[in-house]
């Protein structure tokens, strides 16, 4: 937990109850239904909570903002981006139900009330989203496709509407065609070696004028 006070500073005390609330509760529910590996419980403040919130450090999301997180898993990185910004409402969608039921129960056990959650596939989603974050569910060709079309184009940031992606190593050819994606290199915010190939990936939704 001191890894998190280390880089968020301004927590409130609910956020550090939230925060600090998560290692019982993943071990809790892990133990019932597996869906970290027991590496990752151990270092879950590093591997999961803090990189998740990688995507805070390039993005602040504003009160009211639509953000939909595909192939959330064990609830990464929705659940600690819905801790660190309250007014925002999150949207977690997984086509698998165990992990969306783990979900449901710590969002449960930490009383988060701006996150819904789905079970299905996101090509089923009919909704729009100011951005789209994700972590480790497929190639950007892949997961542009699956997310067409769900994306608002009211803009309310300095970053533009998009998608927000948590990739780690060389991504020269996933995304040699996306000219208009911004790599940003964690450890340009993050000491520590677990980050030093990470990055958060941003691409802007294209849309056509009338
Ligand atoms: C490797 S896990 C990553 C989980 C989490 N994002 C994380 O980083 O810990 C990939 C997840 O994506 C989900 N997934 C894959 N394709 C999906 C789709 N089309 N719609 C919704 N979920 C999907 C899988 O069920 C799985 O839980």
């Amino acid at each position: 937990m001191e890894i998190i006070h280390k880089y968020f500073k301004n927590l409130s005390d609910t956020q550090i109850e939230q925060f600090s609330k998560l290692q019982e509760l993943y071990e809790d529910w892990n133990l019932k239904i597996n869906v970290v590996s027991r590496k990752d419980i151990d270092e879950l403040y590093l591997r999961h909570v803090l990189h998740s919130l990688g995507i805070a450090k390039v993005m602040q999301f504003m009160p009211d903002t639509k953000v939909m997180d595909v192939g959330t898993g064990g609830g990464f990185p929705g659940i600690p981006l819905a801790i660190l910004f309250p007014e925002t409402q999150f949207h977690l969608v997984d086509s698998i139900g165990k992990k969306i039921k783990v979900v449901n129960e710590v969002v449960e056990g930490l009383g988060l009330e701006n996150l819904k959650t789905t079970h299905g596939r996101v090509e089923e989603v009919n909704d729009t989203y100011d951005f789209i974050v994700s972590r480790a569910v497929a190639q950007m060709e892949t997961f542009v496709r699956w997310t067409k079309g769900k994306i608002s184009k009211k803009q309310n940031h300095e970053l533009k509407n998009g998608i927000l992606y948590l990739k780690g190593g060389d991504l020269s050819e996933e995304l040699k065609k996306y000219t208009t994606a911004t790599i940003y290199d964690l450890p340009n915010y993050f000491d520590e070696p677990f980050f030093e190939t990470k990055k958060v990936v941003h691409l802007p939704m294209k849309f056509k004028s009338k």
